[in-house]
């Protein structure tokens, strides 16, 4: 059975979309079966996989609202094989407001997910930068949390906030939810800062956090507006260099290597 885990960080710009996409795709390369869910109105992930966010027939608004929708009809494959997609655009927005008055309102995304978990080895959900009822509803869904963090002065910021909504959704809808682990990213290796931030992260998350770390790369920044993972885009990057040593860590993490 899949496992699914949710790309968490409320704070903005940290790196989650390009975690998504450059992590996924490197399992995807590895012959895993992996599904990238976009739950954030954004977009990011969709059309950073070169999907155009204008022309979709469903996307996971219909997931999380319609109650007999199948999720497969939603799922979009990529030019990565073994690499899906469910879509999001900006419809998702309002998506927010229906649920409120739904029946299980913070299980949607799980009742969706379970529907296809079969199909995939990996489910990662691209959660968006927010609290709101779309990250609840993706932390209930998932088995653990991966949260990047970004190498900058204030990277530790709003972390107590992310491990106390861990923890509330712990205690109310997901007692088992775990922290995948942590990945540090835009790392610049010239600046003591970065430095002092990869001390700090460690002592406070220890061994959760993984000892790839994703540099700053011009290239990862360009890869998305050619609708490509790194790994395509420029192989020989050093961003593509790091995303594949990471997917190698966080499956020898698994226990799968
Ligand atoms: N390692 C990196 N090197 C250079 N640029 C990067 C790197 N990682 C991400 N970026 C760029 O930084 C910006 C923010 O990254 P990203 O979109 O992945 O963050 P996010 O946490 O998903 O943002 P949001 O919270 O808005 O969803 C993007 O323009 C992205 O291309």
């Amino acid at each position: 059975m899949g496992k699914a885990i949710a790309i968490f960080n409320q704070k903005g710009g940290v790196g989650k979309t390009t975690t998504n996409i450059n992590l996924g795709a490197c399992l995807a390369l590895k012959g895993k079966r992996v599904l990238m869910l976009d739950i954030d109105p954004q977009g990011n992930t969709t059309s950073g996989i070169g999907v155009s966010k204008k022309e979709l027939e469903y996307t996971v608004y219909e997931l999380l609202i319609e109650d007999n929708f199948d999720p497969r009809d939603a799922v979009l494959h990529t030019s990565v094989e073994n690499l899906d997609l469910i879509p999001a655009n900006v419809d998702l927005a309002g998506a927010e407001i229906e649920m409120v008055q739904l029946e299980g309102r913070e299980k949607r995304l799980q009742k969706a997910i379970d529907k296809i978990r079969n199909d995939y080895d990996y489910i990662f959900i691209d959660c968006p930068p927010s609290l709101g009822l779309l990250t609840i509803n993706s932390l209930s869904a998932v088995e653990s949390v991966l949260i990047p963090i970004q190498c900058e002065f204030y990277a530790l910021e709003g972390v107590s906030q992310l491990m106390s909504t861990i923890e509330l959704v712990r205690k109310n809808l997901k007692p088992d939810l775990e922290v995948e682990g942590v990945v540090l990213s835009m790392f610049d290796g010239r600046t003591n800062l970065s430095i002092q931030v990869v001390q700090e992260v460690k002592k406070y998350f220890g061994a959760k956090v993984y000892s790839t770390v994703i540099p700053r790369n011009i290239r990862l920044a360009e890869a998305p507006s050619f609708g490509m993972p790194i790994v395509e885009y420029d192989p020989r990057s050093k961003g593509a260099e790091a995303y594949r040593e990471f997917a190698e860590e966080f499956l020898e993490r698994e226990g799968v290597l």
